[in-house]
């Protein structure tokens, strides 16, 4: 056994462990990241990076076939073999020497193992051979382990192997035929890419896709995939799962589904069944609750960025909160003060009003703030301004024929916007102009000062704009 003592331990070497990591270390704190298997987390080798790979070769395909003059120099078809080739090159072939690389520039010590916190302000480290460090840290724990993808209890479904995000994010074949249980974000784009690679895809949806949008977005989604081939089948249970000779069969509340694998895509757990969590009096598996300041709630040394801390399972809101949580564990560190007001330097005060998200389909759909829904459950006085966004001169340019509708939502009482969500081929790059707009709390006459550009797509929030029409002085 080995034993070390360091300013901080971050257990957990994703995007948001590394963030957290940096930051300390920028502000001067001794710093140790422990990380159990690559270097870089879900994201970079079998989430957001692949998967984004796996998407933009079709889009960009298709969006070369919605533009009269180019879709005639579209000759082939998709080139498979050549869309994962890119894909392995954006997870590095699965190796994690670049972002080693990175962690030693940035000054980052890496203890490679699992980690368990094993009591106040110590964490033992088990790597594969079996020894053990032991880590004590004079400031503060950060628990940065992120999320495991869910398996439900369906009768046959373990056994029956089924593809994760894992899995799917990293396949070197396509199947000829996807079954997808789930209708979540990664049942909608692996649903997406798996179609365009010319898999036979079902999905099979207890409720209705995409539960957390707007439904008019998720709506234009799923008559989209249908168009592309895909069967859905919402309200629908999956009872039993069997692997055959030949693959899997689902049986479900409605008809039965026979597929070369099927892909479990039903959310996402807190990594901290196996993080020593029962050590400290907390509840192995759950999540870890934090207050603003990302410290877990009844503790002084201990804090929780990122998935793990259920918040919003997004990098970039991870890695916003990581940052805050590097700033204040060193700020607390040197006796200096905290600034938890909300909008401080030191809170993630963005994840309660403004969360933004790009779900990767085709239609995109990019959001922000609360749905109406939402913000009228949380007693909002609102009004829901919607327009046609392929009416808009710069998005009828972009491809012909471009469909698409968007949707502001206005706070009567404060007269600003609170939230936003567009749907429509290219719209991800829309919403960070939303973003700004309801972080800044900009009213909602100042916002008719922040013109587009002719012909843009974002000439969206002019027409907005007038379709709510403007505040009289
Ligand atoms: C298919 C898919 C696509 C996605 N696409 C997007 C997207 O486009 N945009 C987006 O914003 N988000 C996306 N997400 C979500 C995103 O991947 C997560 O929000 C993000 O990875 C969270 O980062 P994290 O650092 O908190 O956790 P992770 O990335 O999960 O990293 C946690 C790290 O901790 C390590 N670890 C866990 N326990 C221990 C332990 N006890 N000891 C040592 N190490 C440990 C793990 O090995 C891992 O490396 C996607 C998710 C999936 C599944
Ligand atoms: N583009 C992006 O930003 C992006 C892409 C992929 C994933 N992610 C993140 O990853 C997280 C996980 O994605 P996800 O799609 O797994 O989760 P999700 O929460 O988006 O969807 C889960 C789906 O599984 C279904 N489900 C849940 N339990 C079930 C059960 N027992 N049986 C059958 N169906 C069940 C739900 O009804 C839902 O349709 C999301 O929270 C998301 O934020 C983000």
């Amino acid at each position: 056994m080995t034993e070390r003592e360091v300013d901080l331990v971050v257990i957990g070497a994703g995007p948001v462990g590394e963030n957290a990591a940096d930051r300390a270390v920028q502000a001067g704190l001794e710093t140790v990241i422990v990380e159990s298997e690559l270097v870089g987390g879900e994201c970079s080798y079998w989430a957001c990076m692949p998967s984004k790979a796996l998407l933009r070769s079709p889009q960009i395909l298709s969006a070369a076939k919605a533009v009269a003059g180019a879709a005639e120099a579209v000759k082939g078809e998709l080139d498979v073999g050549a869309v994962l080739k890119r894909r392995d090159s954006f997870t590095s072939e699965w190796s994690d020497a670049g972002q080693v690389g990175w962690l030693e520039s940035a000054g980052i010590d890496l203890i490679r193992g699992h980690g368990r916190i094993s009591g106040e302000r110590e964490v033992t480290v088990t790597a594969e051979d079996g020894t053990t460090t032991v880590v004590r840290a004079r400031h503060a724990v950060v628990a940065a382990t992120g999320s495991v993808a869910n398996t439900p209890d369906i009768p046959g479904l373990r056994d029956a192997k089924p593809w994760t995000s894992r899995e799917a994010t990293s396949a070197k074949t396509i199947p000829e035929s996807l079954a997808i249980i789930g209708g979540g974000v990664v049942a909608t784009e692996m649903a997406t890419a798996y179609r365009a690679f010319g898999a036979q895809v079902t999905m099979i949806v207890r409720g209705g896709l995409l539960g957390g949008v707007e439904p008019f977005a998720a709506e234009r989604v799923a008559t989209s995939l249908r168009a592309q081939g895909v069967t859905i089948l919402t309200e629908t249970e999956t009872l039993r799962v069997e692997r055959t000779g030949e693959g899997v069969t689902v049986e479900t509340s409605g008809p039965t589904v026979d597929a070369a694998e099927v892909l479990v895509a039903a959310g996402r757990s807190p990594a901290t069944a196996d993080l020593g969590l029962e050590t400290i009096g907390l509840e192995p598996g759950a999540n870890l609750e934090v207050d603003d300041t990302l410290r877990v709630e009844g503790f002084s040394w201990l804090y929780a960025v990122g998935d793990v801390n259920g918040r919003a399972l997004l990098t970039h809101q991870g890695k916003y909160q990581a940052r805050a949580a590097g700033d204040v564990i060193a700020a607390r560190a040197a006796g200096e003060a905290v600034d938890d007001a909300p909008w401080g330097a030191h809170v993630a005060t963005a994840d309660h009003a403004a969360v933004p998200q790009v779900v990767f389909t085709d239609p995109e759909i990019a959001a922000v703030g609360p749905t109406a829904d939402q913000a009228r459950d949380q007693g909002k006085n609102i009004r829901v301004v919607d327009y046609d966004l392929g009416s808009v001169a710069g998005a009828s340019l972009s491809r012909d024929g471009y469909a698409g509708a968007a949707r502001m939502i206005v706070d009567e009482d404060r007269g600003v916007m609170i939230g936003a969500t567009f749907v429509g081929p290219d719209v991800a790059e829309l919403v960070q102009t939303a973003t700004t707009a309801i972080v800044g709390e900009v009213p909602i006459d100042r916002l008719w000062h922040a013109v587009p550009a002719y012909p843009t797509v974002s000439e969206i929030w002019l027409r907005l704009l007038e379709a709510y029409g403007r505040p009289k002085a």
